[in-house]
Parts: structure tokens; C-alpha cells; sequence
């Protein structure tokens, strides 16, 4: 299991993380929701080590270190132009100190012409890029951030699978979504963060008010600006 416990994350003054506490177990997809700036990234930066500097416990339970089984897709991942999707798989492959293998099979799936230059991609084609490089890593734990955000219908509907799928042999599954029904069909559990705190975690079986929950919260705040403006 993957924990964080009590996290808490200023830069500066400002303190985006208060507290936060939650639990990515093996065989779930866990989502993580908040409007803009509510401190997703950040909590998932300070998961996988990228953020050092916070209070509070965030480790594996069980195995090895925390970023040696958990594979991170970054909000926006960086890409060396001039190397081609393959050279980009074997690069991350070898970073991990991991055997070179053939990614034929995962790209069946998702067609990317791996011996073109990651220049010549485009941002939805470069999105797949570097989930294949995920894929073809066999991580017990995965740490997506936005990871439908640019994909195409099609490939909306794979991922969504693939992370199905992937829940199904017992991995696990942390993603932020800013897109409800992506989260809601795949995930197991959800958490509400909002300006840094945990609002809630939503069960599968939750999900129903969810959604409800949401939509109050906007327009109660939406309502409210609307109030003193006219
Ligand atoms: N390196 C940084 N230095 C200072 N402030 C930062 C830094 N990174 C993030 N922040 C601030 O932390 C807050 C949370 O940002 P974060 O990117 O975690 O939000 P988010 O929930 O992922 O938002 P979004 O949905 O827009 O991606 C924001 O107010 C942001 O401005």
C-alpha cells in the first residue's frame, strides 16, 4: 500500500497541503478530484519525491522504496526532441536500470510511429508516448496526473480499459481527472480536495451524492460571487 499521512506542503507563505491523509491500496484505481489549484499536483509531487520539502509521512508499506515499484506520468511530461518514441522507451527502460524489450505488443495498441522524432508527435501522440513508457514497466503502483487530458475518444475509452485492467491483476492506481465520468467509471474510491484539505473520500457505492456534492459545492460558491456581483 502506498500512504500518505498528515502531509502538509507550503511554498513560502503558502501553505497548499493541510494535512492530508490518504491510501492507495494494490488492485484499485483511486481518483483524486479539486478544482484548479487545489494542490493535486502537489500532492502527487511530494508522493513520488519530486517535492522534499513538506511534514508528514508518504511511503510504501510493503516492498521496495516508494519510486523504485511506482511509475509517475507527470502533468506534463519532457521529451528530448531529437530522440524518436523508441529511443525515448529504451532511455526510460535504461534510467530504471530495467532490460530492454519489445513494445510491439502495448503498441498494437496505441500506433505511434516510434521511429519518429518526439518533435514530430503531436501533444495527444506524446501523451501516449510517455504512458507507453508506463505500460511496458510492469509498476505496482501508478501515479497519473490527468492522464485522459488530450487523448482522442479512442484512446479515452483504451486507457480507461487498460487501467481496468491493470487494477484487475492488483495494481494500483492513483489519478487526477478533471473529467467526472472518466473518474466515476473507473474508479474504486475518490477524494475531494479542496484548497488543500481533504473535503471527503467517496466509496464506489458513494459516488451517486458525488456528483450531487460537486454540483452543490459550485453553485453555492458560483451563487454566492453571482450574489455580490449583482
Ligand atoms: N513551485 C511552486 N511554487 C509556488 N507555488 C506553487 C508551486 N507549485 C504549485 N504552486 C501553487 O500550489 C497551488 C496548488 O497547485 P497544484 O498545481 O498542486 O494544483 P492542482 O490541483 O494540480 O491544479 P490544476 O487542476 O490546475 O492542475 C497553486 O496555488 C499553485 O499556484
Amino acid at each position: 500500500m502506498l500512504e500518505i499521512r498528515n502531509l502538509h506542503k507550503a511554498f513560502g507563505a503558502h501553505v497548499v497541503l493541510h494535512d492530508v491523509s490518504l491510501t492507495l491500496r494494490p488492485g484499485t484505481i483511486h481518483g483524486l478530484v479539486g478544482a484548479n489549484g487545489a494542490g493535486k499536483t502537489t500532492l502527487l509531487h511530494c508522493l513520488y519525491g519530486l517535492e522534499t520539502d513538506f511534514s508528514g509521512v508518504v511511503r510504501a508499506t510493503t516492498g521496495p522504496a516508494l519510486r523504485k515499484q511506482t511509475g509517475l506520468l507527470p502533468y506534463e511530461p519532457f521529451f528530448y526532441p531529437r530522440l524518436t518514441g523508441r529511443e525515448y522507451l529504451e532511455f526510460c527502460l535504461q534510467a530504471r536500470g530495467r532490460p530492454l524489450r519489445e513494445f510491439a505488443g502495448w503498441n498494437r495498441l496505441l500506433e505511434l510511429p516510434l521511429d519518429q522524432y518526439a518533435d514530430e508527435y503531436s501533444a495527444g501522440m506524446l501523451k501516449k508516448l510517455a504512458l507507453l513508457a508506463l505500460l511496458v514497466q510492469d509498476f505496482n503502483y501508478l501515479i497519473l496526473d490527468e492522464p485522459f487530458n488530450g487523448l482522442d475518444l479512442e484512446a479515452n475509452l483504451l486507457l480507461k480499459e487498460i487501467l481496468r485492467r491493470l487494477r484487475d491483476r492488483g495494481t494500483g492506481i492513483l489519478l487526477t481527472s478533471h473529467i467526472l465520468g472518466a473518474l466515476t467509471e473507473t474508479a474504486d474510491e475518490v477524494t475531494v480536495l479542496v484548497g488543500g484539505l481533504v473535503q471527503r473520500h467517496y466509496s464506489r457505492a458513494e459516488f451517486g451524492s458525488l456528483e450531487q456534492d460537486l454540483l452543490d459545492s459550485l453553485h453555492r460558491e458560483k451563487l454566492g460571487l453571482l450574489d455580490s456581483l449583482v
